[in-house]
């Protein structure tokens, strides 16, 4: 493990931010928001490929982050490790609650329906009832598809369940690895929807794209590029996800 780190200066999510000033006669104002992931001097190489070269985060409750970096620029190998499912050579990762991992490749049985998942998922996550699911496959809109086995769906329709299974047990931080791929414009719209709702309850998002699309709908974006975050990201062409099933 690494020695800890200073983090780089970061702007804090606005509507967490305690002010420093109270204004005399005002409600006191909330608390900051404590850390839902902290990251400090992470490293990751395959071989002698250093992928990750001392990464830091914080994120605070109730916050939309975000990570761009061109294909293989590592996004993917960070949410692993975040998610704890990749070992870092280096550096600690801290997220006192649970995480909801949206991976970017599919880990679904093919053979299974949509709702076959749902209640696999329901006793993995100990939930007492079905509300949640129902809320979720509105919200997508992929209700319909209840039945269908997931080996007929679209690629579209198979990353909504993913993302449903990875909301399913409402978890504080969600690490979504390009999350909209493959959703048509209205889906890509009801995701964002969603996004601010579950933002607003106090739930926080780290979501990996190759392109950020839309900036400004981050509280925090971040660039990864030889192997570190820097501040900020190119905006994609603006022309929403790339439709692929
Ligand atoms: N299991 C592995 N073994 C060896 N090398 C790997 C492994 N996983 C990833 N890599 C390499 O690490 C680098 C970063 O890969 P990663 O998938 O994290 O990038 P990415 O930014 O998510 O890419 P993309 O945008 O294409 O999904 C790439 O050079 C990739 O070839």
């Amino acid at each position: 493990m690494s020695s800890l780190r200073r983090p780089a200066k970061e702007t804090a999510c606005p509507s967490r931010t305690r002010p420093r000033r109270p204004v005399p006669g005002a409600t006191v104002p909330d608390a900051p928001a404590p850390a839902v992931l902290r990251v400090r001097g992470v490293r990751k190489a395959y071989g002698r490929h250093p992928v990750l070269r001392g990464i830091d985060l914080d994120l605070p409750a109730g916050c939309l982050a975000g990570v761009v970096g061109e294909n293989g620029s590592g996004k993917t190998t960070l949410l692993r490790v975040l998610a704890g499912q990749t070992r870092p050579d280096r550096g600690t990762v801290e997220c006192p609650g649970p995480v909801g991992y949206c991976p970017q490749e599919t880990v679904l049985n093919p053979a299974f329906t949509v709702d076959q998942h749902l209640e696999l998922f329901h006793v993995a996550y100990r939930l007492p009832d079905a509300r949640r699911a129902d809320e979720l496959l509105d919200a997508l809109r992929f209700t319909a598809y209840r039945h269908h086995r997931v080996g007929a769906l679209s690629g579209g329709t198979r990353q909504k369940l993913n993302l449903v299974l990875a909301l399913l047990h409402d978890p504080p931080l969600l690490l979504l690895d390009e999350p909209y791929q493959g959703f048509d414009w209205e889906s890509y719209q009801r995701f964002w929807e969603l996004a601010g709702e579950l933002r607003a309850a106090g739930r926080s998002f780290l979501v990996v794209s190759h392109i950020a699309y839309d900036t400004a709908r981050f509280d925090r974006l971040w660039r990864l590029e030889n192997g570190r975050l820097a501040p900020g990201g190119r905006s994609g062409s603006g022309a929403g996800p790339a439709a692929e099933g």
